[in-house]
């Protein structure tokens, strides 16, 4: 076939889909319409027939179950819609033709963001890119390929490979090739100019990425990765990809995802809807340490407030403390305390229930022997119990409830404290750290080195709620999460994980690689995945970040840009007339730009600054929950994650032991343009 003629069949095929999208989008309608008519009825005849239905609630019971199916049914049909309706605008971004073994003539498949076949049960005209048969889109070039199918591995031969862009309807472009994903589409998506979100990539996927978002074998699957290798983008396709393999036993609101911030949470939030399915949920490890310690304290610091202290005062070994208290041998010496911790903690005292006499010595040998497996500040309430339970037994009689709480009360005073602050305090007095302020539950508010041991104390003396519910937890940013906070997380999640991260962009004076201790808390369950390939920034960029790491084995995908500036400046209003003149040149080609300091105090100013002089800025600070166009002043590390077209860093001349990393973290934000400035 002619160029000519493959392009006009091209086209002519494209024009068929459509076609048969629209009558398909068309039936759909009309049986959403019989379904809100069915509703309809179903509604009218429940209220004319409710009063006479069976007593039992046999017919209400009935009436209800097929009026609920009715409803998801249309609910499907709504979400149907949406998908095609979508699909019309671009219907699909690749072709394989592959020869099956045996066959003589080979077979195509066109792969997009759904399946859509013109009716149900028909053969697909067009294959979803989860689908197994997508599979060799991602992985192959033209020649001998396999894929794995429910059935088992389908072996066979591809001919031929398309690639298109189609946008509104139109064909922009239909090529055929014969590499992989060609590096020169990759290219321009990723010269194109950045979003306020981030993007999905299901049409650029690559092989080693798409080796991770389709492993459905390990249990905890890690991925250490270079800044802007596609780690976030890899871990949403992946929950894309098990939600469409497994819908079944697997819900959106199965799976949880640990980001840093909201602002995080909300540049991801529109992938999976984007991929047809429902958003996940989202939240902070440190909101949720908050919420858990209410009770014990009023107020908690997280980890921006930490850092923050660390900028500002290096010299006070607040980060040696810090450390001190996340590591292994910090639990250790808590666990050395609980087991000792008993003797210290009760006051028994022998009871009555009514009648029924309790010495010390009976209460010591239930407390030590019968209950010793459940965790000791609930154990006196299994014992209470059980004890109520016994005398209600023997005289065959129950206890009023206001009089079990009283008992309940007099057993809780056999407890010296039940204040987890103030037994935490006893342990750090015991092993010789400096104690916590004597004060009023209103008045405590916890310092970040001591939030997660606080809430590990209260999990080991309380015994922690399993978040059985959640079946997929995925960990972003795995690196600046301490061990103590992975044993605090083993405890809570026992579900599959997907943990991502770069040790490169630790939010620390060091790197801490995670990978050392993750084997010791996960087991053998442990799966790595290095990727080294970096996507976001020109080479340009990417070059002179990596001097800030002495990383080495990073590729970077050939694109260039403009060289990094590099300026020291003597005063604010050099700076800010240079950054301005800049920043201004970009909103001609750019969507997005940001004004990244160290700390947030400077970030404030620069904000200031800049309105002052008419450049109209975005500030984002930990309350701050989108991200929008324009220029965002924002700390390094509020960014992470995050990527723009232009970043301009704006870094006092004097430097502390963070400087090195927050440099790191800002300059691989960039996409396109970096400027780096020193204020004098
Ligand atoms: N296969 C791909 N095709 C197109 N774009 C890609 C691909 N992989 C990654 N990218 C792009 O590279 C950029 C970085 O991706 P992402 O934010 O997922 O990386 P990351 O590893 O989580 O980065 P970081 O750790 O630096 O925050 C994004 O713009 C993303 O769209």
């Amino acid at each position: 076939m002619s160029n000519n003629d493959a392009m006009n069949s091209e086209i002519r095929f494209l024009e068929e889909v459509e076609e048969k999208l629209k009558t398909r989008i068309t039936e759909i309608n009309a049986l959403f319409l019989e379904g809100e008519k069915q509703i309809e009825s179903m509604h009218d005849y429940y209220w004319e027939n409710y009063t006479e239905m069976d007593e039992y609630g046999y017919e209400n019971y009935d009436n209800q179950q097929a009026l609920l199916g009715e409803v998801n049914a249309n609910n499907e049909r709504l979400m149907k819609k949406q998908r095609l309706k979508k699909m019309i605008d671009s219907p699909y971004f690749g072709r394989v033709d592959f020869l099956f073994e045996g066959e003589e003539e080979s077979e195509s498949f066109y792969i997009g963001i759904g399946n859509f076949a013109p009716k149900a049960g028909m053969t697909p005209l067009i294959y979803d890119w989860r689908a197994p048969v997508s599979g060799l889109f991602y992985d192959y070039d033209r020649g001998q390929a396999s894929y794995e199918a429910p059935g088992g591995t389908i072996e066979g031969e591809i001919t031929s490979k398309w690639q298109y862009k189609i946008k509104k309807g139109k064909m922009v472009y239909a090529f055929e090739s014969d590499t992989k994903i060609d590096d020169e589409i990759l290219k321009q998506e990723l010269g194109s100019n950045g979003d306020v979100q981030l993007k999905n990539i299901v049409r650029t996927i690559q092989k080693e990425q798409n080796e991770i978002i389709r492993n459905v074998k390990d249990k905890v699957l890690v991925i250490q990765g270079a800044a802007g290798s596609g780690k976030t983008s890899v871990a949403l396709h992946r929950i894309a990809y098990l939600l469409y393999h497994d819908r079944k036993n697997l819900k959106a609101s199965d799976i949880l995802i640990l980001s840093p911030n909201s602002v995080f949470a909300d540049y991801i939030s529109h992938i999976l809807p984007e991929l047809g399915e429902e958003n996940i949920q989202e939240m902070s490890f440190d909101l949720f340490a908050y919420r858990e310690l209410k009770g014990i304290v009023s107020d908690c610091e997280d980890r921006y407030d930490y850092l923050e202290k660390l900028i500002h005062f290096p010299e006070m070994g607040i980060r040696e403390s810090y450390l001190k208290k996340q590591s292994a041998g910090f639990v250790g010496e808590m666990e050395g305390f609980l087991a000792v911790l008993e003797d210290q903690l009760m006051d028994f005292k022998p009871v009555k229930i009514r009648t029924l006499e309790k010495t010390e010595e009976e209460l010591i040998h239930l407390f030590y022997f019968k209950f010793q497996d459940i965790p000791i500040l609930a154990r006196m309430d299994a014992v209470m119990e059980y004890l109520v339970d016994e005398y209600e037994t023997l005289y065959n009689r129950n206890l009023p409830e206001d009089e079990v709480e009283e008992i309940r009360e007099k057993f809780n005073r056999m407890y010296v404290t039940r204040d987890i602050y103030k037994i935490y305090n006893w342990f750090l007095e015991d092993n010789g750290y400096e104690t916590l302020a004597k004060i009023p539950y209103e008045n405590r508010k916890l310092q970040y080195e001591d939030v997660f041991p606080v809430l590990y104390l209260k999990y080991r003396m309380l015994g922690g709620t399993r978040h059985k519910h959640i079946k997929h937890l995925v960990i972003d940013e795995m690196q600046d999460y301490s061990y103590l906070q992975y044993v605090v997380l083993s405890r809570l999640f026992s579900c599959r994980m997907t943990i991502l991260g770069d040790r490169a962009q630790t939010l620390d004076s060091q790197m801490q690689d995670v990978l050392t201790f993750l084997p010791k808390i996960f087991g053998r369950t442990i799966r790595k995945i290095i990727m080294n390939k970096s996507y976001r920034n020109t080479i340009e960029i990417a070059e002179y970040a990596a001097k800030f790491t002495g990383e080495k084995d990073l590729e970077y995908l050939e694109r260039h840009g403009k060289p990094v500036t590099e300026k020291t400046f003597d005063s604010d209003e050099e700076l800010l007339n240079e950054l301005i003149r800049e920043a201004d040149a970009g909103m001609d080609k750019y969507e997005t730009a940001a004004v990244l300091t160290e700390t947030m105090d400077e970030a404030y100013t620069m904000t200031r600054m800049l309105s002052n002089r008419g450049l109209p800025v975005n500030c984002i600070d930990r309350d701050s929950s989108t991200f929008e166009k324009g220029v965002t002043v924002t700390t390094f590390y509020m960014a992470k994650g995050l990527e723009f077209d232009q970043v301009f860093g704006v870094f006092p001349k004097r430097e502390n032991p963070m400087t090195g990393q927050a440099k790191y973290i800002c300059a691989t934000r960039a996409l396109h343009e970096l400027y780096m400035y020193e204020r004098a």
